[in-house]
Order: structure tokens, then C-alpha cells, then sequence
């Protein structure tokens, strides 16, 4: 059944949903996706499918998808935030992930949390390396 899936990344971490939705492309292709501005761009052209794209993330994109939850049309987010930099809209980061928690929406905010959610990986199976970040 095709659900509704939301894609963000902040800057330093765009690469790196990038990898991930390119590898899982089978995976994301049944599904309606949407996600903030840049982020929503950037998977529409690595993936060559349609992404509802809403305002940039500092314009108001979080606030939108955190919308949707509240509407109940969000069946999951992936969001790939970045916990070395200060956000300027770092209030409509915490509110989306909030709204997550408050609606019991699936949230993965990194690699092995977004291959749990997505069935790539069991917890049982999993030996992902510890890297230090390198930006
Ligand atoms: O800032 C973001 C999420 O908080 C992402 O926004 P962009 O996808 O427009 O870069």
C-alpha cells in the first residue's frame, strides 16, 4: 500500500540521504514522497521520481511536513539532522520532531535507524562502523 514519506536532511548531512535513498531506490519508489525545499530537489534528481517539495527548511518546510502530521497524511520521516551545527530554525526542527513523538510517526534520524525502520537491516544483524564525523 503506498504511503506518504517524508525526506530532510540539513546541509552537512544531504550527502549522506542522498547514498541512502540512491541505494534504497527500490525501496522509496512505491511511495509518495515529499520533503523540504532543497532536500526534495536533490532526491528528485537522484532518484528520478517526483518529490512534493515544500519551502526550504529555515523558510518554513519543517513546519509544513509537520502539518501534514497533524493531518494525519504522514506515514513516516526520515530526517537526517545535523548535531554539530546551530540551526537557525532549530524551534521547527524540535516542533516536527515533537509532532513525530506526539502522533507516533516513525522517525529515523540517521543511517542505521532508517535502514531499521525500512526493514533493510535487523537489530540482531547489524555492525555498522562508529565514524567520527569529518566536517
Ligand atoms: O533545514 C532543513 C530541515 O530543517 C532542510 O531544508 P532544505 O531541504 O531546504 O535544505
Amino acid at each position: 500500500m503506498q504511503k506518504t514519506i517524508a525526506l530532510v536532511a540539513h546541509d552537512h548531512k544531504k550527502q549522506e540521504l542522498i547514498d541512502w535513498a540512491t541505494t534504497h531506490k527500490a525501496l522509496l519508489e512505491p511511495h509518495k514522497l515529499v520533503a523540504t525545499g532543497t532536500t526534495g530537489g536533490l532526491v528528485e534528481n537522484a532518484l528520478n521520481q517526483p518529490v512534493h517539495k515544500f519551502k526550504s527548511g529555515p523558510l518554513g518546510g519543517d513546519q509544513q511536513i509537520g502539518a501534514l502530521i497533524s493531518e494525519g497524511k504522514l506515514d513516516a520521516l526520515v530526517f537526517f539532522w545535523d548535531p554539530l551545527n546551530p540551526a537557525p530554525h532549530d524551534p521547527d526542527v524540535k516542533a516536527l520532531l515533537r509532532l513525530c513523538s506526539v502522533w507516533n510517526i516513525p522517525v529515523a534520524c540517521n543511517r542505521a535507524s532508517a535502514d531499521l525502520m525500512f526493514g533493510i537491516q535487523s537489530l540482531e544483524h547489524m555492525h555498522y562502523k562508529r565514524e567520527i564525523p569529518t566536517y
